[in-house]
């Protein structure tokens, strides 16, 4: 807990949130909620009847396609969108719907959002060093001016730019810059959650891991906890402790990261694993896409209900489902979701037979930035050497006017680089063989 709010003894909120059965802490708790855009004929349901909650200091990631009511949750946790039914609870303390102007001020200081679209959320008309400093000047979070500059100064630092950054405006920087200073926006605040919708997708793939790593940062130094919002299972996996998986405004799985990869109860989840791109080329291009069906599921009768099915897996189906998924997760052998076919074996229908199936978890991923061969970087490194060995050679004999000797150099230089790419393939071998 921040200086700020230890010294506020008139906090709506409790230290600490409610337990769980397994005594972990609750942060923030959804409970069915429901949210409608306009009236009448022309009401839209985004989200229906979404349940879950989130432990202090965790990464719960909500994953699903594009119009699936993600951002439309993020932002009634925010309070910026109305709920038409059920609560969310910060800490136990019911923060949706009416509340006392004081507990809408705390909703605002202790949960912080970081947008999509860098370019879109920053004002473009104000320095660096007013978007920062607004939350810290709304909320009064500075005895003067000189301890404002200085929060202001260590958090643009804390998040990897300068402090002459702070007169300038947001388009005098680059994308991954300007979401940089949208952490900072944010952060600065020391906000206990933090929502963040999409923060990565509008950055180029090289800076994504930097933007990820730096959310983290935050996350071990200062106990953030997140609720981060993405429509791609693969950027989640690393980053979440759980994830949610929302399909059409309905949350229809939550379970631990590897849990989830492991045993992808729902149809729709093992969809969108399916869809998770496999480095190997020819394994993707012989990978059969599973297409989820929301047909299959017969509710006329035996009614859905949102159930944990064991190890905190939480999974969307009538009775007749629970019990199937139930019985698959009792087995406790891991699911093999993605299916290879070999397009040269057909069966009697003419479609390609399959040939393999692999578990969602042990599809080894890029990486969120592209590295470069770690042995190639390597490589560069040493290649100076010969240069500097040419070099001296070349003074102290000078080989120019030497034929012999220039070629004797040329030799000892061939035969340097040749040691040199002997290494790279030892080390090469050793790893991949
Ligand atoms: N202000 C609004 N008025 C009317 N409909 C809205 C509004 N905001 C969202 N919606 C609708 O609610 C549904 C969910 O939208 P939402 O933006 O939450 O989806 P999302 O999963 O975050 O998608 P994306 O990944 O594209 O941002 C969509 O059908 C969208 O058109």
């Amino acid at each position: 807990m921040s200086n700020n709010q230890t010294n506020n003894s008139a906090s709506h909120f409790p230290e600490h949130g409610p337990v769980d059965e397994n005594g972990r802490e609750i942060l923030l708790s959804v409970k069915n909620i429901d949210i409608t855009f306009g009236k009448g004929e022309s009401a839209v349901k985004a989200v229906k009847n979404a349940s879950f909650d989130i432990y202090k200091g965790e990464t719960f990631s909500l994953v699903g396609e594009s119009g699936s009511g993600k951002t439309t949750i993020g932002r009634a946790v925010i309070r910026v969108n109305p709920l038409s039914a059920g609560e969310i609870d910060y800490k136990g303390v019911r923060i949706s719907g009416k509340i006392p102007k004081s507990l809408d001020r705390e909703v605002i200081r202790n949960v912080q959002m970081v947008f999509q679209d860098p370019a879109a959320s920053l004002n473009e008309r104000a320095t660096v060093d007013y978007i920062i400093s607004e939350g810290l000047t709304n909320f009064k979070l500075y005895e003067n001016e000189a301890e404002r500059v200085s929060k202001v100064e260590h958090m643009i630092q804390e998040v990897g730019l300068l402090p002459e950054h702070l007169t300038r405006y947001p388009h005098e920087f680059s994308g991954g810059q300007r979401q940089r200073i949208g952490i900072a926006r944010a952060m600065v605040m020391e906000p206990e959650l933090v929502v963040a919708d999409e923060p990565i997708s509008a950055l180029d793939v090289s800076i994504r891991a930097q933007v990820l790593n730096l959310l983290k940062k935050f996350q071990k130094e200062k106990e953030v906890t997140y609720l981060f919002i993405a429509h791609d299972l693969s950027v989640v996996r690393f980053i979440s402790d759980r994830i949610g998986v929302i399909y059409k405004g309905n949350i229809v799985e939550v379970a631990e990261s590897e849990e989830l990869f492991n045993f992808p109860l729902h149809p729709y989840t093992r969809s969108l694993l399916s869809a998770i791109p496999i480095p190997d080329p020819q394994l993707e291009k012989n990978k059969k896409l599973y297409i989820y069906d929301p047909s299959i599921h017969d509710y006329s009768e035996d009614q859905p209900e949102f159930v944990n099915i064991g190890h905190n897996h939480w999974v969307w189906g009538n009775k007749k489902e629970i019990e199937e998924y139930k019985a698959i997760r009792e087995k406790n052998v891991p699911l093999q979701s993605i299916t290879i076919v070999d397009p040269n074996k057909k069966d009697e229908f003419g479609n390609a037979e399959k040939a393999t199936e692999l578990r969602a978890e042990e599809i080894k991923l890029p990486p969120l930035h592209d590295t470069g061969n770690v042995w190639l970087t390597v490589l560069s490194f040493l290649l100076f050497i010969p240069g500097i060995i040419a070099a001296i050679l070349f003074k102290k004999h000078n080989y120019i006017r030497n034929y012999k000797a220039c070629k004797r150099g040329v030799k000892l230089f061939f035969i340097l680089l040749g040691l040199i790419i002997l290494f790279y393939l030892i080390g090469f071998i050793g790893i991949h063989f």
